[in-house]
């Protein structure tokens, strides 16, 4: 199998599309023929509900699994993966994972309890996308430390240069302490909407902030009262309204990614071959 990538989308502001773009980049690379698997990282188990399954009822979670590691035991993963019949794989994740926010302070490796457990699995899959919560506390370092690249979903309805401060510090954090190789995928542009120019101040000011390198999708993806109810009933945007402008929009993100990713393969291999 094709080299894997594991993708955290991370954003410490809360609401801004992170577990819509997990979900519809998920499906949208399972559509492309990839091998994903979706990591629920948020106690919310927002992901989780979007994809049609209540965390409640669910005994094996993420949050039981690192619990599990923390207690040295070697849980076995696949036990834990569900599979949802639009392609993905899923890591689901309940109030269970709360709890761990606290218990990591003090565990062994606390930084890479996550990216232990998903070594033994990860060649089994192209992607693996971790949805994170809206903190950069102990969970969401976890994720950060476990990923290749950040994919960091921005809305466009207000200048969120301050806010990208903190998580660009922690990824830096990241990339000094526990994981050099971290890499920022690219900022995408959300919920945006279409009457105003809000997205492209938002992107002028990410650029006087952070420069021109840090890439930003061409893709933007736009506000539609459809992206919500999909989340609702279960689906991926592209089940529920294949033919409208959200679904348009991560399937254009998807090749986005895909082109990414297979850029910088090309990149290493020349610089390994030279
Ligand atoms: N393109 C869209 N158009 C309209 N509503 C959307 C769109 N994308 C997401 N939403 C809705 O906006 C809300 C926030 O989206 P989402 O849950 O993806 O954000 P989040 O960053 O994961 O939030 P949190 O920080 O709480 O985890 C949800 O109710 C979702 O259904
Ligand atoms: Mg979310």
């Amino acid at each position: 199998m094709a080299k894997y990538e594991t993708i955290a989308i991370c954003n410490q502001k809360g609401g801004v599309g992170k577990t819509t773009t997990a979900l519809n980049l998920g499906v949208g690379l399972a559509r492309a023929g990839k091998k994903v698997l979706l990591i629920d990282s948020d106690p919310q188990g927002d992901l989780t509900q979007s994809l049609g399954w209540n965390g409640d009822d669910l005994e094996k979670s993420l949050g039981r699994l690192m619990y599990l590691v923390t207690r040295d035991c070697k849980p076995i993963v696949e036990d834990t993966i569900l599979h949802h019949e639009e392609g993905v794989d899923l890591i689901p994740s309940n109030l269970d994972l709360s709890s761990m926010e606290v218990s990591l302070v003090n565990a062994m490796s606390r930084e890479k309890v996550l990216d232990n457990l998903l070594q033994p699995i990860k060649k089994n899959y192209e992607y693996i996308l971790i949805d994170c919560m809206p903190s950069l506390g102990m969970i969401t370092i976890n994720a950060l430390t476990a990923a290749d690249k950040v994919i960091i979903p921005v809305q466009a309805q207000y200048l969120p240069a301050k806010g990208m401060t903190q998580l660009m510090k922690s990824i830096d954090r990241v990339k000094t302490h526990t994981n050099p190789d971290l890499k920022i995928g690219g900022i995408v542009m959300t919920l945006v909407d279409n009457r105003t120019n809000l997205a492209r101040d938002v992107i002028s000011s990410i650029r006087t902030h952070y420069g021109m390198a840090v890439r930003i999708f061409d893709t933007q993806t736009p506000v539609a009262v459809k992206a919500a109810e999909a989340a609702k009933s279960g689906q991926s945007i592209f089940d529920y309204d294949g033919n409208g402008k959200v679904a348009k929009a991560y399937e254009a993100l998807t090749k986005e990614v895909i082109r990414g990713g297979e850029r910088e393969k090309r990149r290493d291999t020349v610089s390994i071959t030279r």
